[in-house]
């Protein structure tokens, strides 16, 4: 018994309960809104209407519609209708939020200039509804698809075939025989037929969904009463054949295989310590001594210097003396702090044929050899394209999908913050311009992988590059990429012109009206609120060009659009046919999911600024790309497992992490990828090999509901997010705070520096934002000091260089004030009536000379050796001495106000 519940709009009550299955779909009429409860308690609607027209809560009821199976209601294939509900949930657009219902606005087109990847949102020609295959369904001259069953299942021309040749004729969604075999006869009937519907979500229970992957790990998620992974258990029930990789653990009996030659003594194996995936490379001896000498020979100097100083006073100017003695020292000691951690570097080289070995290599638990890698999900953060121009932004955002990882572990979320239509746009235009790049990346090994960074590279891009059609592929992406940054640098003119039109013509409707209803009298010009309107020309539910209620930037609802859906778990080579502007034979065109997300912004409310965006980020990718993937019962005896900890303790998962229990099911998941892999004994709480070769599930309208209700504003009230969950709240470097709690609390990290950039982003031009952002981290810097994050105060699972790290950072705009009293020590001395030189013995001025001259050829020495262009280092300098003379000052004066107030 099918079984739906869906929420209408009293006057379209007779329309919905007519709602038919996804095996027979009329055309939805465009006032029809119905949808369906999330996890949370919240809707979902599914709507064509104008954005805007409020749902008012009054004008619903819920009902259920039970559907019997007749011969014309089968239940579809559930992966097939699962995928047929998934391109319909990367072509809507997602919004909803606090007092509002979540609603799915189906697009027709994101952005004006037409886009045709089939992950695309809004992409002309839907994909194969074939499980695995993503090629493109077959369309005629006009781009319609041709549809070669009545059940209008969609389908390649593969696919096709192979049903025809291979499948005895019978279509893979109706399983009733194909009526025509011909193509061109299918093409004749697919034109004499009534035009497409839109496709229906088909609604399927999450538990059905649920049932497939993690399956097979099912028992790997064991957990003994202290919370811990129980590892006896497990290698009791599978009978110790997990480990570090079956492809060479002998068969149950012995140890000895058929052939001779792969005899393994089991004890060889067992002490055989795995391959690490990265090793610390010794940095030569001829490069670290003098650099540590170097180091060694200034502090000799420094100290020498203050010997010479204290046992040197002046008695006529001991005040003069006392504080300039108080300022060096300062000096010395924060140029220790900074030298501290740099004393003792390391180089990490990581193996990729060990990376490889371990996660990509056919073994019996994962025999295809795919990838076993976590996923991997990517934040990028905007606020403001006045600020962070779209182009940056969007250059960022296809480094990262060119990013050579998994296609189908790696997803990318973007988070504007300022919910602009520009920045939507523009990342639309990025993930069509993906379409093109990312390929061209993978088939020729491009980089770097930023074509900003990449067309503008000085040296002789062919170098190294050894496919024939590597000239004539550069010259059409690069042409390709002058026309995106045309578009893109353009975007701001077409929303502004493209919104006005349409104001205009609601204008003249709205005049049109008055006229009608009030005949006799004359017409007043009609003033309605101009909105910012989107492609498919409907109202832009974010931020307003013309700020107007509820479309400002503090006050919009939350919005999600996936720009481009998850891929199949398969590679999908271009093919000879597809209209590629290069040859894509035997290249993966498979592009990473990508997500726009604009968290729900409402007056009244703190949003913490970035710290709130990357908390709703978190919130909304672990939902749709760390969904749960074992049944809401599994996560619950995982969890009443765990009920003896503090830490999982049930009753107060929703206090700590909020409402969402997909999102609390969400953590062992994910805790669970994040595990080393467990191929040798001595792994610990590790993961079996092959546990996460399982594809993945499809993205449903009720997940990407979910998220909405996660990104909303109400969502962190009563919770721990921002205190003990995510990032940190209440500073202003959010990024130092997280940081510091987190290494209170024992985790480890690695700084990471890699040779080439891995990802670029923007930065503060002009001097007036530069010193703005100089004040907020002094300050941020200031208020930790102040605070109980203090690294003196750290806990002792805090290593001591760290410690140092963040006792350096606390203190560093304190030196403002001894720079600036030790600049004014002579200006002083005059007022004093006692000149400082006067006081001063010709021979301590040599030694100052001396002294100051032997530093900078230090310090010079030293810029040498770490790399850096002596340009550049100065115009470091020349920030820091105006922002160390001001902006750290300021901030220094404003925390100790802010203290003594507290006081
Ligand atoms: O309400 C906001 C404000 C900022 N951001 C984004 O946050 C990032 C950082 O911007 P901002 O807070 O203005 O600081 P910056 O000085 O530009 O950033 C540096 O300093 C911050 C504070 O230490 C760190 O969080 C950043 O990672 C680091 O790049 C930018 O991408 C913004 O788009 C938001 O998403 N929402």
């Amino acid at each position: 018994m099918a079984s739906r519940s869906f929420k209408a709009s009293r006057s379209n009550l007779s329309s919905n309960s007519d709602m038919p299955d996804s095996n027979n779909k009329p055309p939805i009429p465009p006032t029809v809104t119905f949808g369906r409860r999330t996890s949370s308690g919240r809707y979902i609607s599914y709507s064509r209407d104008d954005l805007d027209s409020e749902l008012g809560s009054g004008d619903y009821m819920n009902y259920t519609v039970h559907i019997p199976p007749t011969p014309d209601n089968q239940p579809m294939d559930p992966s097939v209708s699962q995928k047929v509900e998934e391109q319909y949930v990367s072509n809507s657009l997602f919004t909803g939020g606090f007092n509002s219902v979540t609603r799915a606005h189906l697009m027709d087109k994101v952005i004006e200039s037409e886009t045709n990847h089939p992950q695309m949102a809004g992409a002309k020609g839907s994909s194969c509804a074939i499980p695995g295959c993503d090629a493109k369904v077959m369309s005629d001259e006009r781009g319609e698809d041709i549809l070669p069953c009545e059940c209008d299942f969609k389908i390649c021309r593969d696919c096709y075939a192979d049903a025809v040749k291979a499948g005895g004729g019978i279509c893979p969604g109706c399983k009733e025989l194909y009526k025509i075999t011909d193509l061109d006869e299918v093409a004749a009937d697919n034109n004499a037929r009534p035009p497409l519907p839109l496709p229906l979500p088909k609604v399927l229970s999450k538990n059905e969904r649920r049932l497939s992957l993690m399956k097979s790990t099912k028992s790997v998620l064991m957990r003994s009463q202290t919370g811990d992974f129980d590892h006896n258990r497990w290698l009791f029930e599978t009978k110790g054949t997990y480990g570090y990789g079956n492809a060479i653990w002998p068969k149950e009996g012995g140890f000895g295989n058929d052939k001779e030659d792969e005899v393994v003594d089991r004890t060889e194996l067992l002490n055989k310590p795995w391959r690490p995936l990265t090793r610390k490379l010794k940095i030569p001896a001829a490069v670290l001594s003098p650099y540590r000498l170097l180091i060694f020979v200034r502090m000799v100097v420094l100290a020498l210097f203050l010997a010479w100083r204290i046992n040197h006073p002046n008695t006529d100017a001991m005040w003069l003396w006392g504080m300039s003695i108080v300022c060096e020292i300062w000096f010395a000691f924060s140029w220790l702090l900074d030298q501290l951690p740099k004393f003792c570097p390391i180089n990490r080289s990581t193996d990729l044929n060990v990376l490889k070995e371990k996660f990509e290599t056919p073994s019996p638990n994962n025999p295809t050899g795919k990838s076993d890698l976590p996923g991997i999900d990517i934040f990028v953060s905007t606020a403001d394209p006045d600020k962070e121009p779209p182009l940056v932004t969007a250059n960022t955002i296809l480094s990262i999908l060119a990013t050579d990882y998994p296609v189908e572990k790696l997803a990318c979320y973007v988070s504007d913050d300022g919910g602009a239509l520009l920045t939507f746009e523009a990342m639309a235009e990025a993930a069509s311009f993906a379409n093109i790049w990312v390929p061209f990346c993978r088939k020729h090994a491009i980089e770097p992988r930023n074509p900003e960074s990449y067309f503008s590279l000085k040296r002789d891009p062919y170098k190294n590059k050894v496919l024939p059609d590597f000239v004539k592929d550069r010259r059409r992406v690069k042409r390709e990429y002058d026309e995106f940054k045309v578009r893109i640098n353009g975007l701001p003119e077409s929303i502004r012109r493209r919104s006005d039109a349409y104001h205009a013509r609601e204008e003249i409707k709205a005049m049109k009206l008055q006229r009608e209803n009030r005949e006799d009298e004359p017409v007043e010009g009609v003033k309605i609120p101009k909105a910012t309107w989107m492609a498919d020309g409907t109202h832009w539910p974010g931020t307003w060009l013309t700020a107007s209620p509820e479309h400002s930037k503090g006050d919009h609802a939350g919005i999600i659009q996936v720009m481009l859906k998850p891929p199949s778990d398969e590679p999908l080579h271009g093919a000879d046919d597809d209209a590629r502007l290069i040859d894509l034979t035997d290249v993966d065109i498979r592009l990473p999911m990508l997500v726009y997300v604009s968290r729900e912004k409402r007056p009244g409310y703190d949003h913490n600024k970035k710290a709130g965006a990357m908390n709703a980020l978190v919130r909304a990718s672990a939902i749709m790309s760390n969904g749960p993937k074992n049944t809401s019962e599994e996560n619950r005896s995982l969890r009443m497992g765990d009920s003896d900890d503090e830490e999982m303790n049930l009753s107060l998962l929703p206090k700590r992490f909020g409402n969402s229990t997909f999102l609390i099911d969400s953590i062992p998941v994910a805790e669970f990828q994040g595990r080393p892999l467990a191929d040798h004994p001595a792994v610990k709480n590790g993961r079996p090999p092959g546990a996460l070769t399982i594809p993945r599930e499809l993205l449903d309208a009720s997940t990407v509901a979910e998220a909405i209700s996660v990104i909303s504003c109400w969502y962190e009230d009563k919770t721990e997010w921002g205190e003990r969950v995510g990032w940190i709240y209440g500073s202003v470097t959010e990024d130092v705070v997280t940081g510091y709690r987190m290494h209170n609390r024992g985790w480890k990290s690695v700084y990471c520096v890699t040779k080439r950039d891995a990802f670029r982003g923007s930065a503060p031009i002009n001097l007036t934002d530069r010193l703005h952002q100089v004040l907020r981290w002094a300050t941020g810097s200031v208020e930790i000091f102040f605070s109980r994050n203090n690294a003196l105060l750290a806990s002792s699972r805090m290593k001591f260089l760290q410690r140092i790290a963040y006792l350096n950072v606390g203190i560093y705009p304190f030196t403002s004030i001894f720079l600036i009293v030790y600049c004014f020590l002579p200006a002083l001395s005059l007022f004093s009536g006692q000149f400082i030189v006067q006081n001063l013995n010709v021979s301590f001025l040599t030694y100052l000379l001396a002294i100051t001259l032997t530093l900078c050829m230090l310090a010079i020495l030293e810029i040498k050796w770490s790399g850096i262009e002596l340009e550049e280092w100065w115009r470091n300098e020349q920030f820091w001495l105006i922002g160390g003379t001001s902006a750290h000052l300021a901030a220094v004066l404003q925390g100790l106000l802010k203290n003594t107030e507290h006081a």
